[in-house]
């Protein structure tokens, strides 16, 4: 039997620690002296103290190897929310997530901060100032959706004070900031093929956008913050930027700081979804003879048109949390971490 490692309050391990995400929460856990094992299917990046252990997190064995002696998890993976792909959100965010809650117990992991969404309670409709205690989506929009629902909860129902493994999630919203793959490259995207000329609905829906740096923090607040007498034990939390603004101002500011033109003209919302679920269900039909890979989705509409914002005052209470860098600050590092998307560029 292979001897196990002491595990050292300092050392962690973060799975999925290549992505976007990952990595911003590697980098900081670095600078606050941890030592990191990352454990993602890629690696993008090499940084001093961080060691790196490819593999697929179904996998329990690779997963073992690279929780040895290690006593903090931070479980930050999933496959991309734009995918339609149910079998693979069901492997990697349930039974994947079934995997790493056995590594952990396994390799004497002693906590786990699970990165869940507040998308969780999101039916496509307006949620405005929503607290942690709304019940999950029964309608849930979007595989994806699915998944993470089902994955908070087998997350949060493994804590238990008596074997001495604690779980938190972390509920964010809209992350952006530098190397985001998904939110600015689509918008850049689409402004280059002339389709943000529109605004979906009156334009006065409220939405949270979270700077990627106000996540982390949340995500270590949460880790350090977990101890078997606090109230974080099982609980999840919404960590926002606490500064909900109009989605289209957020668009339009992040386009005109790229310089393109802000959307002008407005749409019916309901026009746009009936549109845009007509478009999926003929893309559904014709996969087997064409990749049709529609930019507005009906789960795109209905976060573009929509109120969806979150209160944070449960992580401001019970770990402290306050974000640390503002919107407008946050919008500026974002718009200038990006000169190969700028107009011309
Ligand atoms: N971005 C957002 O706005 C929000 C994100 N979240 C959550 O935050 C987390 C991080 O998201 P984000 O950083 O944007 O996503 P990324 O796709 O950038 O990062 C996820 C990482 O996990 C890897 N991965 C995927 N499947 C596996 C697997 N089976 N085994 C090991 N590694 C795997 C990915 O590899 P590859 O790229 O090759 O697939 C990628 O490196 C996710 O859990 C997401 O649900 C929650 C709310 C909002
Ligand atoms: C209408 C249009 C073309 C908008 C372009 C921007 C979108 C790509 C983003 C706007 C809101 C974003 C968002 C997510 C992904 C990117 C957007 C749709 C998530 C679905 C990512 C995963 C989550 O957990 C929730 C996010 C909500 C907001």
């Amino acid at each position: 039997m292979a001897t196990r490692l002491r595990p050292s309050s300092k050392r962690c391990a973060v799975i999925g620690g290549s992505g976007f995400l990952g990595r911003h929460l590697v980098e900081q856990l670095i600078a606050r002296g941890y030592s990191v094992s990352v454990f993602d299917i890629r690696q993008s990046y090499e940084l001093p103290g961080v060691t790196f252990h490819l593999g697929d997190l179904c996998d329990k064995q690779a997963l073992l190897s690279a929780l040895q002696g290690v006593s903090l998890v931070f479980h930050c993976a999933s496959p991309a929310p734009s995918s339609d792909d149910r079998a693979l959100f069901q492997k990697v965010n349930m039974d994947g997530t079934c995997t790493v809650l056995q590594a952990c117990r396994e390799a004497g992991v002693q906590k786990l901060v699970l990165t869940s969404s507040a998308s969780v309670v999101f039916e496509g409709r307006d949620i405005k100032d929503g607290k942690e205690d709304l019940p999950y989506a029964k309608k849930p929009i979007d595989y994806y959706t699915e998944t993470k629902i089902q994955q908070e909860k087998l997350v949060l129902a493994a804590c238990d004070k008596e074997k001495g493994f604690l779980t938190v999630a972390i509920r964010p919203h809209g992350i952006f900031g530098p190397r985001d793959p998904q939110l600015v490259p689509t918008l850049v995207d689409a402004a280059r093929k002339g389709k943000m000329k529109f605004i979906i609905g009156d334009g006065s829906n409220l939405v949270d956008f979270t700077f990627v740096e106000n996540v982390v923090h949340g995500h270590i607040l949460a880790a350090e913050r977990l101890r078997p007498e606090s109230p974080l034990c099982g609980q999840a939390y919404h960590i926002t930027n606490d500064e909900p603004v109009h989605f289209w101002d957020f668009m339009s500011q992040v386009l005109v700081g790229l310089g393109y033109d802000a959307p002008r003209y407005h749409l019916p919302y309901w026009l746009v979804y009936g549109l845009a679920l007509l478009l999926w269900l003929l893309a559904l039909l014709l996969r087997p003879i064409l990749q049709l890979q529609p930019t507005f989705t009906p789960m795109r509409v209905a976060l573009a048109g929509t109120h969806h914002y979150y209160n944070c005052s449960r992580a401001k209470e019970d770990m402290g949390y306050k974000p640390l860098v503002g919107l407008q600050e946050a919008i500026t590092r974002t718009v200038e971490s990006y000169p190969h998307l700028r107009q011309g560029g």
